[in-house]
């Protein structure tokens, strides 16, 4: 698998802390009520992100990925009930009045969607949507504005920018809209960007041009980026760090040539396991585990993944602690991975 990413950056690994972390989130936790049930999306998810990163979060449909993000811009329904912690730049987010977490949304983080046609206005040219957004966060006339979004569309590298500033969403094709989303997204110089599954729906050559700009952008910009993504590859080919989530929980965290070359949780090696290695290229969808994640309404004692799991054995009806095992690669696991496993597998 691509691991020139991961090889090239920044020593710092999931846990250290030589910089004050960017956003920190402690034993996040997300429900939701209705009728008296209780959904437990996120489970006490805690991680830490440099400023200027690049951390992707994968894992199987409805392992909480989206929710967990999703808290920390204030952007659940109110059957939601968020406790713990999320943290950034020192400043606590959970908790904070509505008026307030609005302040921090779009000017501290920025969030950029699946579906670009959805994210747009589709009876706006693209251009005021643009400026909408600029005069949403600060406060200059409309002749500054538009000067800045036909920057924004320059910096998203979308050709003829002041041509396309007069068009409507439908002009343009799926990768030039997201350009225009993440151009809105960038309005505000967000220090965090999330993009949840932002190229999923847009086609194999655009998904990679839509990344190598994120990846340009945040190294610009340094601008840290989480990207959820049900994609190894892309994960594997772009982000500095990965989070496998399972059923609302971090399962594991490392650095990405680590997370891949000394896989540690049996649920991560299954995820990887059905890909054979020279297959292994950006943008392999995740495979499909025997079995099915737990109902998250009655998540089971001990280690979520065990029903699935072939190296389950009695230990694992206790809950696994999540602790950094080895040097910045932190697993929730009573029975690890070994290399000679892995080696031989
Ligand atoms: N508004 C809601 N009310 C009740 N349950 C919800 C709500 N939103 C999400 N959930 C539940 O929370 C769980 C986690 O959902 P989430 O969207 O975070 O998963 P995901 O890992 O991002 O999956 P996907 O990739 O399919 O979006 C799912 O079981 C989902 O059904």
């Amino acid at each position: 698998m691509s691991i020139d990413r991961a090889t090239r950056t920044r020593p710092s690994a999931a846990g250290e802390s030589e910089t004050p972390p960017l956003l920190e989130v402690s034993d996040l936790r997300v429900r939701f009520s209705r009728h008296g049930r209780h959904v437990h999306a996120v489970n006490g998810l805690s991680y830490r992100l440099q400023p200027g990163r690049m951390l992707a979060i994968v894992g199987e449909s409805g392992s909480g990925k989206s929710v967990s993000v999703r808290s920390l811009m204030g952007l659940l329904p109110p059957t939601a009930e968020v406790t713990g912690s999320v943290r950034l730049d020192g400043v606590e987010l959970v908790g904070m009045p509505e008026k307030e977490i609005r302040a921090h949304r779009g000017a501290d983080i920025a969030m950029v969607f699946q579906d670009p046609a959805r994210s747009l206005n589709p009876t706006m040219r693209i251009g005021d949507q643009i400026t909408e957004g600029i005069r949403a966060h600060a406060d200059v006339d409309r002749a500054q504005a538009r000067e800045r979004a036909v920057e924004l569309l320059r910096l998203v590298r979308l050709a003829a920018p002041e041509q396309r500033f007069h068009e409507y969403p439908h002009q343009l094709s799926g990768g030039m809209r997201q350009r225009v989303v993440i151009a809105i997204a960038l309005s505000a110089r967000p220090r965090l960007l999330i993009a949840d599954e932002a190229t999923t729906s847009l086609d194999v050559t655009t998904q990679a041009q839509i990344m190598e700009l994120l990846l340009d952008l945040q190294e610009r910009l340094d601008m840290a980026v989480i990207l959820i993504s049900h994609d190894l590859g892309l994960a594997a080919s772009y982000a500095e760090d990965v989070i496998v989530m399972y059923a609302g929980r971090a399962v594991e965290h490392a650095r990405t040539a680590d997370l891949f070359e000394h896989v540690r949780m049996p649920y991560t090696r299954a995820l990887l396991g059905a890909i054979p290695v020279l297959d292994r290229q950006p943008h392999t969808l995740l495979p499909v585990i025997p079995g099915q994640p737990p109902d998250l309404a009655r998540l089971p004692e001990g280690c979520a993944f065990r029903p699935r799991c072939s190296s389950a054995g009695d230990r694992c009806a206790q809950p696994p602690p999540f602790a950094e095992h080895e040097p910045g690669h932190w697993w929730a696991c009573w029975h690890p991975v070994t290399d000679d496993e892995e080696a031989s597998s």
